[in-house]
C-alpha cells in the first residue's frame, strides 16, 4: 500500500481521513503516499517495538505522546525484521536523539525502510476525532506536487478495509525455525506464527521452553510432528473472523495445553463458538488496566487490538470443549481480555504479557502455561 522516495524530509504532507477531515503537516520519514487504518497508541515509550510489531500491518499509527524519537533507533528493540506500520503520525519529532544505545535517528530509519509519515499535526485533535468517530481509513500524502484534497479523499475511499482482512500470511515466517530453551530444556512448544513478536518466544525460552515457530499455514500434522508439550497461538494483524480454525480445534480435541495472545485469544474464542467484533477505536498502548478475575488483581498491561471476543462476563459458557469463562476484563470498558477453559488446559489473553514494550505485570501468564504443561505430564 506504500510508495515512497528517499529524501526531501521536510516536504509538505497532508493526512486525509475517510470522513473528509484533513490535517496538514510536514513529511516525516519517507516522502510519498500510504494508506491504512488510522489508529492511535497511548504508549509514552516503546516506539521501536510498536513500529516493528507485525500486528500493526496495514495500520497508520498516531502517537498520542507529543515527542517521538527522543531515544533514536537502536539494534536491540525491534520485535521483528522490519517496520510494519503502514504510516506514522507524530506531533513533534526529536531532531537530536539521545541514548547510549542509539545508532540512527527515527526519521532516518523510517526513510530507510520507506515508511511514509507526517509530523507537525495536532495529534491530540486527531486522536479525539478517532475516539469520537472510530478507527477509519486514512491516507498520508507528501511531496511538492500534491493533488487536490477531493482527489486524495477519493483515493482514501478506495483503500481496503480492516474488517474482512486476512493478513497473517503477509507477515508470518514462511519457514519454521527453533528458538532454543535458555538453560535446561524442559518443554517443547509449537507456536503458530500469525505475526509473532520476537519477545514472545524469548519469554518462553527463559522458562526452559524450546519453541518451534511454525508458519501460519502449518497443518495439524506439522504441529504434532514437533512432539509438542504445548501449543501457542500468536498475535497478528487482520480480522480474526478470516482465520481457518482447523488446527486450533484439532489441538483442543487432543487436549494439548494451549496458550494464546491477542489474535490468539480471538481465535481461541472463535474456536469455542464465541463471536468476534470490531471495537470502535481499539486498545493500543502500554497503560491499560486489566483485572484477572481469578485472583481479583489488577494489572497494568500492553495492548494492541482493534477486535475483541464477544463472550458473556457473568456466566460460565458451555462449549464444544467443555466449560469456558472470561478470565480477564479491561477496566476501562469491560471488554473481554482473557478466556480460560475449565475442563482442559487452555487459556488466552487479549493483551501482551511479553511486555515489549510494556510493564511486566502479566509475566505470570507464561508461568501459568508452564504449570499447565507440568500438569499434563504429572
Ligand atoms: N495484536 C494483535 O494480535 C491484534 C489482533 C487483531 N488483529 C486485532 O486488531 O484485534
Amino acid at each position: 500500500m506504500t510508495t515512497s522516495t528517499r529524501g526531501a524530509g521536510k516536504a509538505p504532507a497532508v493526512l486525509v481521513l475517510e470522513d473528509g477531515r484533513i490535517f496538514r503537516g510536514r513529511a516525516y520519514g519517507a516522502v510519498g503516499e500510504t494508506f491504512g487504518e488510522a489508529v492511535f497508541s497511548t504508549g509514552m515509550t516503546g516506539y521501536q517495538e510498536t513500529l516493528t510489531d507485525p500486528s500493526y500491518h496495514r495500520q497508520v499509527v498516531v502517537m498520542t505522546a507529543p515527542h517521538v524519537g527522543n531515544t533514536g533507533v537502536n539494534d536491540e528493540d525491534p520485535e521483528s525484521r522490519r517496520i510494519w506500520v503502514a504510516g506514522y503520525v507524530v506531533r513533534d519529532p526529536a531532531r537530536v536523539p539521545s541514548s547510549w544505545r542509539s545508532r540512527r535517528t527515527l526519521d532516518d530509519e523510517l526513510t530507510e525502510q520507506g515508511v511514509v509519515g507526517v509530523s507537525g499535526i495536532d495529534t491530540r485533535a486527531l486522536t479525539r476525532h478517532l475516539r469520537e468517530r472510530g478507527a477509519m481509513r486514512v491516507g498520508i500524502f507528501s511531496g511538492e506536487s500534491l493533488a487536490d484534497d477531493a482527489a486524495l479523499l477519493a483515493r482514501v475511499k478506495e483503500a481496503p478495509q480492516m474488517v474482512g482482512a486476512s493478513l497473517s500470511a503477509e507477515v508470518a515466517t514462511t519457514e519454521s525455525y527453533v528458538v532454543p530453551a535458555i538453560g535446561e530444556k524442559k518443554f517443547t512448544v509449537a507456536a503458530l506464527d500469525l505475526g509473532i513478536k520476537g519477545m514472545t518466544p524469548h519469554r518462553m525460552a527463559e522458562r526452559g521452553i524450546e519453541v518451534h515457530v511454525l508458519p501460519a499455514t502449518a497443518t495439524l500434522d506439522e504441529v504434532y510432528a514437533v512432539n509438542p508439550d504445548g501449543f501457542f497461538l500468536s498475535n497478528g494483524p487482520g480480522d480474526p473472523s478470516t482465520v481457518d480454525l482447523t488446527v486450533v480445534k484439532g489441538v483442543l480435541e487432543r487436549k494439548t495445553p494451549l496458550f494464546g495472545i491477542c489474535f490468539g485469544n480471538q481465535i481461541l474464542g472463535r474456536a469455542l463458538g464465541f463471536g468476534t467484533y470490531k471495537l470502535k477505536y481499539g486498545h493500543r498502548g502500554i497503560n491499560q488496566p486489566v483485572q484477572d478475575r481469578t485472583t481479583g488483581k489488577v494489572e497494568v498491561t500492553a495492548h494492541n487490538h482493534g477486535f475483541a471476543v464477544d463472550a458473556p462476563l457473568d456466566k460460565v459458557s458451555d462449549t464444544a470443549y467443555g466449560r469456558a469463562e472470561v478470565s480477564h476484563v479491561c477496566l476501562n470498558d469491560q471488554v473481554v481480555e482473557g478466556l480460560q477453559l475449565l475442563d482442559q488446559p487452555a487459556f488466552s489473553v487479549q493483551y501482551h504479557p511479553e511486555a515489549a514494550a510494556g510493564p511486566h505485570d502479566a509475566a505470570y501468564l507464561f508461568d501459568r502455561f508452564v504449570t499447565l504443561m507440568e500438569g499434563q505430564r504429572a
